[in-house]
């Protein structure tokens, strides 16, 4: 389950996050950077206005002249009382050093590194990180308003982070001037948290006062986390199993047609072993029928997005080489499905560089007939029990 996580400045804020259901409350000051620290006096009076309401964390700041000044950062947060500190990592070897320092003096503390996506991320870091004991790693943005998240790493550049992230035992945490688009497209890879702050605020100004409307938006886009960190959220459901969470189907659902026509993506595919060395082009239509959007048809929360079709074939065919083109449009078929408004979903993917023409493979799936022949075959609680042993740790 992915937590939403609003940055605050006072304890006004902090209620009125805590009002809006947020899952993680975190304390910084916009105005001084990217992981700006309030004084440590402040910090303490909003954790006793939380007084654990929800879990708390704080910044600890992003530049240091020495490893020991984020070392005292650090600790004069600690005494707060806070639950987790997170402190703003340069690449290189400076940025090695403050983990070394931290790790040696750390003590109890529940340490978050942060590494930007702006500054050419040093991901080495990670296994540093998790050696010197942090609990957890967070990619951000350093430079404020100029472009978020996304557009400094793509969503297959970001799995690779969070996989890392996971195999390493860290929580992992991502920021970066989101907006409301972003969050469908990250919850696929299944991040502990996503964090807010600049979107939350009146006029998507970071330095402005909080917008309940805004925080209402992000928080209606990220399924609830359950008190006991579980949930029912579309990216913890497998489509096979009932359609529990999705819209349901029958002969009257209205649906809408979205599609991503003629992408050409440079892709590693194929058995022969010529086709280990290079990439070759391949052609992709996908055509998805998604139940008609009901309540905020005017903004994303009931929309699905041709985004998480591009997004879903890049992660894919990011992650390495793929033997067999039927392996690769049922995997971007079996992704599209998770979203709770899918319907089906039509997948065409074409070799461009094999003949003079195209060659390829095309499938049809559906959200009801697959999820029938699933349980028809295992039973529903066999089913749900074999799943639970053959998923992968994602569904993209
Ligand atoms: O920790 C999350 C940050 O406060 C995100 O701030 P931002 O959304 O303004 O980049």
């Amino acid at each position: 389950m992915t937590a939403m996580l609003a940055s605050v400045i006072n304890g006004a804020e902090a209620e009125t996050a805590l009002a809006s259901a947020v899952d993680m409350i975190d304390l910084k000051d916009p105005a001084r950077g990217a992981l700006g620290a309030l004084p440590a006096g402040l910090v303490a009076s909003i954790v006793a206005t939380v007084a654990g309401r929800k879990k708390t964390s704080a910044a600890a700041g992003d530049q240091f002249a020495a490893p020991a000044d984020a070392v005292e950062a650090a600790r004069a947060l600690v005494a707060t009382g806070v639950d987790f500190v997170k402190i703003g990592l340069q690449g290189g070897a400076a940025g090695a050093a403050i983990v070394d320092a931290l790790g040696a003096h750390k003590g109890d503390a529940a340490l978050i590194g942060v590494l930007f996506a702006d500054q050419n991320p040093d991901l080495d870091l990670l296994n540093r990180m998790a050696e010197r004991g942090f609990k957890g790693a967070m990619l951000d943005t350093f430079e404020k308003g100029a472009g978020r998240l996304l557009d400094h790493m793509d969503v297959a550049a970001l799995a690779p982070f969070v996989d890392r992230c996971r195999e390493l035992g860290l929580i992992c945490g991502l920021a970066g001037s989101l907006e409301a688009p972003d969050v469908p497209r990250l919850l696929p890879l299944r991040p502990d948290y996503l964090g807010f702050r600049g979107s939350l605020c009146k006029g998507g100004e970071r330095g402005g006062a909080l917008d309940l409307a805004a925080v209402a938006m992000i928080r209606d886009l990220i399924p609830h986390v359950a008190e006991n960190g579980s949930g029912a959220g579309a990216a913890d459901v497998d489509w096979r199993l009932l359609g529990r969470g999705y819209v349901p189907v029958n002969e009257a659902t209205e649906t809408d047609l979205i599609f991503v026509h003629d992408l050409i993506m440079p892709c590693f595919i194929g058995a022969y072993e010529y086709e280990r060395a290079r990439k070759q082009d391949v052609r992709f239509n996908i055509d998805v029928d998604v139940a008609r959007a009901r309540l905020h048809s005017d903004d994303m929360r009931d929309i699905f997005s041709y985004d998480l079709i591009v997004d879903a074939i890049k992660i894919i065919t990011g992650r390495g080489h793929i033997e067999l083109v039927e392996t690769l449009v049922r995997e971007i078929a079996e992704s599209v499905l998770v979203h709770p408004s899918v319907i089906s979903v039509r997948v065409r993917a074409e070799k461009l560089d094999v003949i003079r023409g195209s060659v390829g493979v095309e499938i049809k799936r559906e959200r009801a007939k697959e999820a029938a022949a699933f349980e028809g075959l295992f039973g529903v609680d066999a089913a749900a029990a074999k799943l639970k042993k053959t998923r992968s740790p994602r569904s993209h």
